[in-house]
C-alpha cells in the first residue's frame, strides 16, 4: 500500500452507477419554488468550508476593533457571563454570515465582543445543538471562526445531568475527559474530507482538557471558597433532546460518565483539531434519575433555574480564570 493517497480507479460501470445515484439522490427539486433546496454532494462535502469560516471571521473582524484571544461559550441558562463583558459589542447570530440560529430557551443567540478583566474576548451567548436540527459542522462553525479570529483558548460551559451519585444540584464539574456517544455512530464534526488548514486528519483527544487550565480552575475556586461545590469528572454527550431513561443513565454511569449533556464535546473536538486550548465546565442542573422508584423528572425549567442560582459564582470563577490566562508561547516545544 503506497504511503500517500491511493488513486481510486473507478471502472466505467462504477462511475455510471455513481452518476445514477447522484441523479437520483441530489437532483434539483422538480418545482423550482420548492422550499427544499437539495444540496449537491460537493456542497454537502464543502459545507462550513474554510472559505465560509474565513468569510464569517473577516466579516466580524471588519465590524469590531476587538481582537479576541479568549472565546467563551455560554450553555443553557449561563448567558449571564456575557453581561460581565466590558464595552460590549453585540452581534445577533441572525446578522452574522453563515451563523446558525439559536432556538433553545435560555440561549440568547448573540455574539458579544469586549474585554473581560482587561482581556479581549468573544462570548457566545447561546450555542447550537444537534437536536435543533443543525448539522454537526454548523454547530461547530463558531469554533473555527474563533480560531481564524485569533482565539487561543476556549472556555465552554454547559448544563448537565449528574450521573455521579455524590453530585448535588448546583455543583460545578470541571471536565477532565469526555465520552462522545454520537461519535461511536460516526457522528463526528471532523468526519469528511480533512482541511489541513485547520488541523491534522487524526487529532489526539487524550489531552483535550488542558491540565494547567484545570489546575488554574481548582486554584481560583479554592481562593473564592467554592471547593464545597467544585467537582472534576467525565462528561458524556448524547444527541437529545429527550432526557435519558433510567436504563440509559445507569449504562452511562457504568461506562464512567459523571455527567450527561447534549453539547460541548463536538465543539471541543473542533477546538482541539485547531489546536486551541480547551477548558470546560458543567453546571449540574439536575440529578439524573437512576432509580425506578424515584419521582424526580429531568426538565429544562429546572436547568435554567439552577443556572440562575449558580450564575454569580460561575461568572466570578470564569472571569477570574480569564484574568490569569497566560498567552500561548508558540515557540514553546
Ligand atoms: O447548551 P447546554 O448543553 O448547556 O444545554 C443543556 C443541554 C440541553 O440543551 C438543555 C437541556 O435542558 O440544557
Ligand atoms: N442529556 C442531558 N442533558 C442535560 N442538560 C441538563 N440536564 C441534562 C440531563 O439530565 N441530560
Amino acid at each position: 500500500m503506497g504511503g500517500g493517497c491511493e488513486a481510486i480507479n473507478w471502472s466505467l460501470h462504477q462511475e455510471a452507477r455513481i452518476d445514477d445515484w447522484l441523479n437520483f439522490n441530489v437532483k434539483q427539486p422538480a418545482d423550482p419554488s420548492s422550499p427544499f433546496i437539495m444540496l449537491s454532494v460537493s456542497e454537502i462535502v464543502s459545507a462550513e468550508s474554510y472559505e465560509e469560516c474565513r468569510t464569517t471571521a473577516d466579516w466580524l473582524l471588519s465590524n469590531t476593533q476587538v481582537r479576541p484571544t479568549v472565546g467563551i461559550v455560554c450553555g443553557s441558562g449561563l448567558g449571564g457571563l456575557a453581561e460581565k463583558i466590558k464595552d460590549p459589542q453585540v452581534f445577533k447570530y441572525c446578522d452574522i454570515p453563515n451563523f446558525p440560529r439559536s432556538t433553545v430557551h435560555g440561549h440568547a443567540g448573540q455574539l458579544v465582543f469586549g474585554t473581560l478583566k482587561g482581556k479581549p474576548c468573544v462570548c457566545m451567548q447561546g450555542r447550537f445543538h444537534l437536536y435543533e436540527g443543525h448539522t454537526i459542522q454548523k454547530i461547530t462553525l463558531p469554533m473555527r471562526v474563533f480560531k481564524l479570529m485569533g482565539v487561543e483558548t476556549v472556555i465552554l460551559t454547559n448544563a448537565a445531568g449528574g450521573l455521579n451519585q455524590d453530585y448535588k444540584v448546583g455543583d460545578v464539574m470541571i471536565l477532565k475527559d469526555h465520552i462522545n456517544m454520537p461519535g461511536f455512530a460516526g457522528i463526528n464534526p471532523l468526519a469528511g474530507p480533512n482541511d489541513d488548514r485547520f488541523g491534522v486528519r487524526f487529532p489526539c483527544m487524550s489531552d483535550a482538557y488542558d491540565r494547567e487550565l484545570r489546575q488554574l480552575a481548582h486554584d481560583v475556586a479554592s481562593e473564592l471558597g467554592y471547593d464545597n461545590f467544585l467537582r472534576e469528572g467525565v462528561y458524556c454527550v448524547v444527541g437529545g433532546p429527550s432526557f435519558e431513561t433510567i436504563a440509559e443513565c445507569r449504562m452511562l454511569h457504568s461506562l464512567g460518565a459523571d455527567a450527561v449533556g447534549m453539547s460541548t464535546v463536538h465543539e471541543v473536538i473542533v477546538a482541539r483539531h485547531a489546536e486551541m486550548r480547551v477548558f470546560a465546565l458543567s453546571l449540574i442542573s439536575n440529578r439524573s434519575v437512576m432509580d425506578y422508584d424515584s419521582q424526580e423528572k429531568a426538565n429544562h425549567k429546572e436547568v435554567l433555574e439552577t443556572g440562575m442560582m449558580r450564575a454569580e459564582q460561575l461568572e466570578k470563577l470564569v472571569s477570574t480564570m480569564v484574568t490569569r490566562l497566560e498567552p500561548i508561547d508558540n515557540n514553546a516545544f
